[in-house]
């Protein structure tokens, strides 16, 4: 079960951003869905530990990472959450099989255990990099950079793998290969998944369940396998739990008043 409830607030002294998103689920495959800068990306940071909440919880398969009110704050190397960001972040000086294990060496500075070796060489084998453990990224193409991308955040065996649009590089044929085969990774490690895609190929392909995304708040849950849909805010408006989001007009309506700033 993932179970995120999340307020938080970034801001860089000019612009400032409210999340104050909640979703739950226990299907497989949870897609965050919506347009651009409606806070998917740091949702995922804030379930990872990369960025701190103000409030709510974040818990996954019964573990609490995050409980703003009982004072839990995991810290991010003991999250057992996999993450994989928009762009791969590989380490340029390191081989394949060792940026694939660098979750499980770095953290801890020393070698994988003999259980930990055999899983980063079969997810080497699962997503087809055999050949290439001894490369250096620089010499990969997109898909298998992707792939070891891919195989690294498994590789601590996390509870959750947090995907930051996992293919949007890549192009459309690789695109439905690589989704397949994650498919099938994730099924055979029972790691459940929640991905942001712009894609609604993406979402057909793999999701069971949608959170729309819209300024900062999960607006709509759609079943994918049902084909059937709800609305969320309503919900959420009548519970409270979570203030309208202040739109950036009404914010610089206040500013040309000199109104303080709401929320
Ligand atoms: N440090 C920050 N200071 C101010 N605003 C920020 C900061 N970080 C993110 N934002 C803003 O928060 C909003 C949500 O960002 P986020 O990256 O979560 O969007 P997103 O839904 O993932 O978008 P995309 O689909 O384009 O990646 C954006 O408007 C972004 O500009």
């Amino acid at each position: 079960m993932i179970d995120v409830d999340l307020q938080a607030c970034v801001s860089d002294g000019s612009r400032r951003f409210d999340l104050a998103v909640r979703f739950a689920s226990d299907a497989p495959v949870v897609a965050l869905y919506g347009p651009s800068g409606a806070g998917k990306s740091l949702t995922l940071q804030a379930m990872a530990g990369l960025q701190r909440p103000t409030g709510g919880h974040v818990r996954i398969g019964g573990r609490t990472l995050f409980d703003a009110k009982r004072g839990v704050d995991v810290p991010v190397a003991e999250r057992r959450v996999g993450y994989l960001f928009q762009h791969y972040a590989l380490f340029p000086h390191l081989s394949v099989r060792d940026n694939v294990a660098f979750g499980l060496t770095h953290w801890w500075h020393r070698r994988p255990s003999p259980a930990q070796a055999e899983r980063i060489d079969a997810l080497i084998d699962s997503f087809g990099l055999a050949s290439f453990a001894a490369s250096r990224p620089a010499s990969l193409s997109g898909g298998q950079q992707q792939r070891v991308a891919l195989a690294r955040a498994l590789a601590c065996a996390p509870s959750v793998l947090l995907l930051d649009e996992p293919f949007a590089a890549l192009n459309p044929m690789l695109r439905q290969t690589l989704r397949s085969e994650l498919a099938q990774v994730c099924a055979q490690w029972h790691t459940p998944v929640v991905m942001i895609t712009h894609d609604v190929d993406d979402v057909l392909a793999l999701a069971d369940v949608v959170f729309v995304i819209e300024q900062g708040q999960a607006v709509r849950e759609v079943d994918v396998r049902r084909g059937d849909g709800r609305e969320l805010t309503q919900r959420a408006l009548v519970h409270g739990w979570v203030a309208p989001a202040v739109t950036a007009a009404e914010r610089s309506v206040r500013r040309w008043l000199g109104a303080p700033a709401r929320g």
